[in-house]
């Protein structure tokens, strides 16, 4: 392989990017934003989202370095200069940089002062000597582990327990960067439609094998026209398998109880034909505002969005009042690593149990919300077992009219018998677990 040459635009948009990547989820849309500002398009888009999403897989090393070698944390540091410490230790430390791209990062200490202050390029400027010069020091098997596959220890340990000697394949698939799935609002537009606009644009596609509304997008390629005629909503397979396994019916009454921003809220209307009713809660005020963007832009006429926290639903709505109840949890969000890279090393062991407290109060909120001979799902994108088998064992011996709807497919089973897991190494999609409760008539 030749050194890597970058200009100083394309270190510019690989900074900024690195920068919205902090304020904007998915870091993807980040990355969209800022290469559209500096105009990056076609094999440059290529070779620059590679080195983006590079960064954001290591972060958590790169902050390492930086830390080693300023002593202080670089959370604590400007966020211009942040960005741009990152994108220097990526490509100094991490690539083998020709001569006139370490002159461009060079160039950044002025790009820095213009940026945010002259203090800071002064302060860049210091200290890039060390950082081209920089020789990490592996001295241990944890660390070769977390070099080789850029997680956290724990985790690493958590996942070997989890499925043995496919723990390599499954950090491999973490570390892959899944193609743009979407699936088809058949509210506005067949399959079809969509597919001709695909080909339209010359973009190679493929159908998913699982949900047939499910289009996986092989070129890079921006959805976005499809996004605001509301044709197609970014959705991942596994989470579309959430509204089918679920399968409402066209005039029920349904409520999700963590509904933005509103992809599954969107496919239950879909299969319930727009007639019924669907109460979609979320206590994040900015979520329910773009949930409400995805329901309007999709034609949905039957939900009644609600911020609110949804442990107090069932007074709000009444007890026994749902044919069917999603409760799709927040969780540690692991199994979409693939999706967003950075957050790895946000995932903190010490989290879990109050994340588990959280669900464990939702479930039975939902359980109140249920009519007799109602279903709810229980389903999270994590991957570890207490916030998924352990929350549904937990819930089903406190309720002797709850009995486990089992699953048999399309992914494989759960560690509970009944319940299903998709897995990002054996499936191609994100890390999603399901469970589906039904209570007795
Ligand atoms: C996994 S996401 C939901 C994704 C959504 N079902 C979809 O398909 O687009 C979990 C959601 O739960 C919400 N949430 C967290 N705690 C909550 C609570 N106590 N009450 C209601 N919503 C909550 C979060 O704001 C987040 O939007």
């Amino acid at each position: 392989m030749g050194k890597l040459k970058l200009t100083d635009r394309q270190l510019y948009a690989l900074i900024e990017a690195v920068k919205l990547g902090e304020e904007v989820k998915p870091s993807q849309q980040a990355k969209r934003k800022a290469f559209a500002r500096y105009k990056i398009e076609g094999w440059e888009n290529s070779k620059l989202t590679g080195i983006f999403y590079s960064i954001q897989r290591r972060l958590g090393l790169i902050d390492g370095i930086i830390e080693e070698l300023v002593g202080v944390s670089p959370l604590i540091l400007d966020p211009w200069l942040r960005a741009t410490l990152r994108v220097a230790v990526e490509v100094a430390v991490f690539r083998d940089p020709g001569e006139k791209t370490r002159q461009h990062l060079k160039g950044l200490a002025q790009f820095l002062s213009k940026q945010t202050h002259p203090y800071a390029g002064y302060y860049y400027y210091e200290l890039l000597p060390r950082i081209l010069e920089y020789v990490p020091v592996i001295d241990s098997e944890e660390k070769r582990l977390k070099w080789d596959y850029l997680f956290p220890e724990w985790f690493i340990a958590r996942m070997r327990n989890l499925v043995g000697n496919e723990a390599e394949e499954l950090l491999k698939a973490l570390n892959e960067t899944l193609s743009t799935s979407i699936r088809v609002n058949r509210l506005k537009a067949s399959l079809e439609e969509v597919e001709e606009y695909l080909r339209s644009k010359n973009v190679r596609f493929e159908r998913s094998e699982r949900v047939d509304t499910v289009i996986r997008i092989l070129d890079p390629f921006n959805p976005e026209w499809l996004f605001n005629r509301g044709w197609a909503i970014a959705q991942e397979e596994a989470a579309a398998v959430a509204s089918l396994v679920l399968s409402p019916k066209p005039g029920e009454t349904v409520v999700d109880l963590a509904a933005a921003p509103g992809g599954k809220t969107a496919h239950m209307a879909e299969l319930m034909g727009n007639k019924g009713k669907i109460y979609a809660f979320d206590v994040d005020k900015a979520r329910v505002k773009r949930m409400e963007e995805v329901l309007r832009r999709a034609g949905v006429e039957v939900a009644k969005t609600i911020t609110a926290d949804s442990r107090k639903a069932p007074e709000m709505l009444g007890e026994g009042i749902a044919d069917r109840v999603m409760l799709d949890a927040p969780c540690t969000s692991d199994g979409t690593i693939a999706k967003n890279p950075e957050l790895r090393w946000r995932l903190l062991e010490k989290n879990i149990p109050k994340v588990v407290a959280l669900q464990k109060e939702l479930v039975e909120s939902a359980w109140r919300l249920l009519k007799p001979g109602g279903r709810m799902l229980y389903s999270t994108c994590s991957m570890l077992p207490e916030e998924n088998e352990e929350v549904v064992k937990w819930f089903l011996e406190r309720h002797e009219d709850a009995r486990l709807i089992p699953l048999n497919g399309p992914y494989d089973p759960g560690f509970l018998e009944g319940t299903m897991r998709a897995w990002p190494h054996r499936h191609r999609t994100i890390g999603f677990f399901y469970a589906l409760i039904e209570k007795e008539p």
